[in-house]
């Protein structure tokens, strides 16, 4: 219960960052699912929103806001999602909710990727959350034996095919020192459509919610 009030407390903080009248990069999961219910609760008046997910997408048109395919949205000022993990540099492990790949991509079109968790996210050395990685249906196990070579010990997440219609493999088992590195050796892996670890492309703020309040951490 305290960990939810931290996440609505962060969610609640990052409602500074929407720019009223303007498009909006909306993210997936419990914490982005108050952000979503906050902008409703406070009458935020959005062109529009670019959704991560289904779920997400279907939350947002429950509260009677609008969505648009990011091919009709073009460059987005400001994206708004959670996280699994995050390092002091705001790279982070996300996928939890198997959104993975659709976020990627609108953080990658988003000028400002302003990210939202409760303070317990925030870790020195990313890995102790399993790493998502999104793989064509054909490669499963060819990739899987690649993360093995990488040190990873995979595991098919059970019964989740994402929004794109593939399976999920969480890496259990790594210490991820170079984040980057391992971004580029996982992406190169034939057959992985997204790795979900966002090192290339960290976040720009980081709001971390306690029951007692929130803070903004700045990369170092
Ligand atoms: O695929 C899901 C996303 O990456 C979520 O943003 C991430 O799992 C964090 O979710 P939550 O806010 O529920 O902790």
């Amino acid at each position: 219960m305290s960990q939810d009030l931290a996440k609505r407390k962060a969610a609640e903080a990052a409602l500074r960052y929407v720019v009223q009248g303007e498009m909006l990069g909306v993210g997936t999961g419990s914490t982005v699912n108050h952000f979503i219910d906050l902008l409703a609760e406070r009458h935020f008046d959005i062109a529009a929103a670019v959704s991560s997910s289904e779920a997400s997408t279907e939350r947002l048109r429950a509260h009677g806001f609008k969505v648009i395919d990011l091919n009709a949205a073009g460059p987005l000022s400001v994206y708004v999602d959670g996280a699994d993990e995050s390092n002091h540099q705001l790279q982070l492990i996300k996928g939890g909710g198997a959104a993975l790949t659709r976020e990627k991509i609108i953080a990658g079109a988003s000028a400002v990727f302003v990210c939202i968790a409760d303070e317990s996210k925030l870790v020195d050395t990313l890995g102790a959350f399993p790493l998502p990685v999104e793989v064509l249906p054909m490669a499963r196990s060819f990739v899987a034996r690649e993360l093995v070579k990488l040190g990873g010990e995979p595991v098919l997440r059970a019964n989740v095919i994402t929004d794109n219609g593939n399976p999920i493999i969480d890496v259990r088992g790594l210490r991820i020192t170079d984040p980057r590195a391992l971004e580029t050796a996982i992406n190169t892996i034939p057959g992985v459509v997204t790795v979900g670890l966002f090192a290339h492309r960290p976040a720009d703020r980081l709001i971390l919610g306690s029951p007692s309040g929130v803070r903004e951490v700045v990369a170092r």
